[in-house]
């Protein structure tokens, strides 16, 4: 049978849009596999993103995130999700566009900053007032994010699960990525 999933899809968007987390959830609704980029770097290189960041610095790490994005694109239609800088490199956004599609979830700084301030494990973060780097980062890369296929906005209220059915929902709507059967109800959103 016709996969039901065509295309992999490429969650985009700033750090704590949730990229990682509805992404996870997402594949698993969509009964596909999950990829995260930050995850694969960090497992070939047996080191955290911060660690990379620190020893190798960013325009290495940039490099590898490029090289792992367009790997991945090549395998069976999954959800990828990618660290918030990868969608900025202009090659990367074709690649995207052209063997995926691409989702920016979108968020408002607080929503954010709410959900990055927990952790330090975002070394573009570990600035003097990280809000205000975050502030900067996201005037910076609106105009990148815009260029996504699709915009699904997540806002605090809305859990994980409501932010992935908003992306199937919008998915739906498009048939040359997801084949959705009538007589199929596993994708309805209010399941
Ligand atoms: N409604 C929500 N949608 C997405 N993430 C949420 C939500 N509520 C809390 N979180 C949490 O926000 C954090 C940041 O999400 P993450 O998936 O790492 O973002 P990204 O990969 O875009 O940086 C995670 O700990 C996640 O569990
Ligand atoms: O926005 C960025 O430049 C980055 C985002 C991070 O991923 P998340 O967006 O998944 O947090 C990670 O790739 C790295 O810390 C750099
Ligand atoms: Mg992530």
């Amino acid at each position: 049978m016709e996969p039901r999933l065509k295309k992999t899809v490429v969650m985009v968007g700033m750090m704590g849009a949730g990229k990682s987390a509805v992404g996870k959830e997402l594949a698993q609704m969509l009964g596909v596999p999950f990829v995260d980029s930050d995850a694969e770097i960090e497992r070939a290189a047996n080191a955290s993103i911060a660690e990379i960041f620190a020893r190798d610095g960013e325009p290495f790490f940039r490099d590898k995130e490029a090289q792992v994005i367009s790997r991945l694109l090549d395998g069976t239609p999954s959800v990828l999700s990618v660290g918030g800088g990868a969608f900025l490199r202009a090659e990367t956004r074709r690649r995207i566009s052209q063997a995926g599609i691409s989702v920016w979830l979108k968020a408002d700084l607080d929503t954010l900053w709410q959900r990055v301030k927990r952790k330090d494990t975002r070394p573009l973060l570990r600035t003097a007032n990280p809000y205000q780097t975050l502030a900067a980062l996201m005037a910076d890369r609106e105009p990148a994010y815009a260029e996504a296929d699709l915009v699904v906005p997540t806002e605090a209220g809305f859990a994980i699960e409501t932010t992935a059915e908003k992306v199937i929902e919008a998915l739906t709507r498009r048939p040359d990525v997801l084949r959705t059967d009538p007589h199929d109800d596993t994708l309805s959103p209010d399941q």
